[in-house]
């Protein structure tokens, strides 16, 4: 990309890259200004992928299982909720702030007709998930699906964050994911039942990633976990799945990863497929992933972006931004150039 603005300068150049420093100083030209409601801009090929968001699945296809979501009161653990309950789930839903899972789960319950039991849980703490477990079984009885998606992020430098910065991070994700499924699946073990569980990552988890670092390293160790677990407790009738999501716009994460709102017009730009996923797309596979129509999937790691993460990847990805006569120009010095 820097070649090619040296070619043909800067200005003619209506490239992200270009744009980026710009777009850096009117985020922070912005002062106290926080949280504008941006457009949802969306790239002309997005027609091409309407999101289709209704359960996909068959009506019926969770009847009789008891599904358990951490963070399930919002954002994505909300839209899970929402599908499973569709189909037939009676779904626990469990994290700290007790009146938003009350709200959702009386929302949910009442459009879908199946019992949503919302719990109050500090997945941080062994102790408060050993009482939200406690409750569950006494309520509903053990899981058939177990879904760890309860997450804390925000962006900044590493050189800003305190241990206990790290250590929010950290001890929800990684250690939160641990003690749910250290809980409930030595229970599912001595009790002889199978489940699904399913592990909400993020494309980062793969490349770690700056500005999120405790992020990327707790979602690493996550995916380390369900695959370990993979190979450990199939004997059992445990299955493990991951799904990587890329931006989805919820409260939670853009309040905290784009507190500006600047950010997303650059996202969609270097997404394939032209726009943000939803949580109606990521719902949708994380009930086939959980269902009995996926009882031989086990080890899956799913990452569901638009193409976004291959879209960074590739070295050569940002010529696409390269117009039909600048391509004349640098074929015609490839052509002429002879030898080495
Ligand atoms: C290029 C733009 C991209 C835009 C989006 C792209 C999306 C694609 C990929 C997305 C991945 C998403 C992953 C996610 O996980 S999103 C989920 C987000 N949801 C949440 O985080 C919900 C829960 N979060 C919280 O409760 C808080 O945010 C929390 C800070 C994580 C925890 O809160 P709490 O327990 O109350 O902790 P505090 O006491 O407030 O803080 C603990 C220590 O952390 C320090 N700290 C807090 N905020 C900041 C900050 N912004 N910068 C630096 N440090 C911070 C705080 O100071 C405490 O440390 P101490 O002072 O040393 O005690
Ligand atoms: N939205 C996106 O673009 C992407 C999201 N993800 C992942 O998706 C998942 C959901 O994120 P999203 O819906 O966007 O954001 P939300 O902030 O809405 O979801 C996070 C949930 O975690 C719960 N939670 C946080 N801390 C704790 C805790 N200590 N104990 C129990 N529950 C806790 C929160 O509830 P409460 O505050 O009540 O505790 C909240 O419901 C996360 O795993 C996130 O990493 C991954 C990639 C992209």
């Amino acid at each position: 990309v820097k070649i090619i603005i040296r070619i043909f300068d800067a200005e003619s150049l209506s490239t992200s890259n270009a744009l980026f420093t710009p777009c850096l100083l009117q985020l922070f030209g912005n002062g106290t200004a926080v949280l504008r409601k941006s457009d949802d801009d969306r790239a002309p090929q997005a027609r091409f992928f309407p999101p289709l968001q209704e359960p996909m699945l068959l009506p019926g296809t969770f009847k009789n299982k008891v599904a358990f979501i951490t963070g399930g009161g919002t954002g994505l653990g909300k839209g899970m909720t929402f599908t499973l309950s569709s189909l037939g789930a009676e779904c626990v839903i469990a994290s700290r702030n007790l009146d938003v899972l009350k709200a959702t789960a009386e929302e949910i319950s009442s459009q879908t007709g199946n019992k949503v039991h919302p719990v109050q849980c500090n997945v941080r703490d062994p102790d408060s998930v050993k009482a939200t477990v406690d409750q569950m079984v006494n309520d509903v009885g053990l899981p058939d699906v177990v879904i760890n998606n309860a997450a804390g992020n925000f962006i900044s430098p590493s050189e800003r964050l305190s241990a206990n910065a790290w250590k929010a991070i950290t001890d929800t994700v990684l250690n939160g994911t641990a003690y749910i499924t250290l809980d409930i699946g030595k229970r599912l073990i001595a009790a002889q039942k199978g489940a699904a569980f399913l592990c909400i990552t993020t494309i980062y988890a793969d490349s770690g990633s700056g500005f999120v670092m405790p992020s990327a390293s707790a979602k690493a160790g996550v995916e380390a976990l369900c695959k370990s677990l993979v190979a450990e407790w199939g004997r059992y009738g445990l299955r493990f799945n991951i799904i990587q999501p890329g931006p989805i716009k919820t409260k939670g994460a853009f309040s905290r990863l784009d507190p500006t709102g600047k950010f997303e017009k650059l996202m969609i730009e270097r997404i394939p497929v032209g726009r943000l996923g939803t949580v109606g797309e990521i719902a949708n596979l994380a009930a086939y992933l959980c269902s009995d129509y996926a009882s031989w999937v086990s080890g899956a790691t799913i990452k569901i972006d638009g193409g976004e993460y291959s879209f960074m990847a590739g070295e050569f990805n940002s010529l696409s931004l390269v117009t039909k006569e600048q391509w004349d120009v640098m074929e015609a010095i490839i052509r002429q150039t002879k030898g080495s």
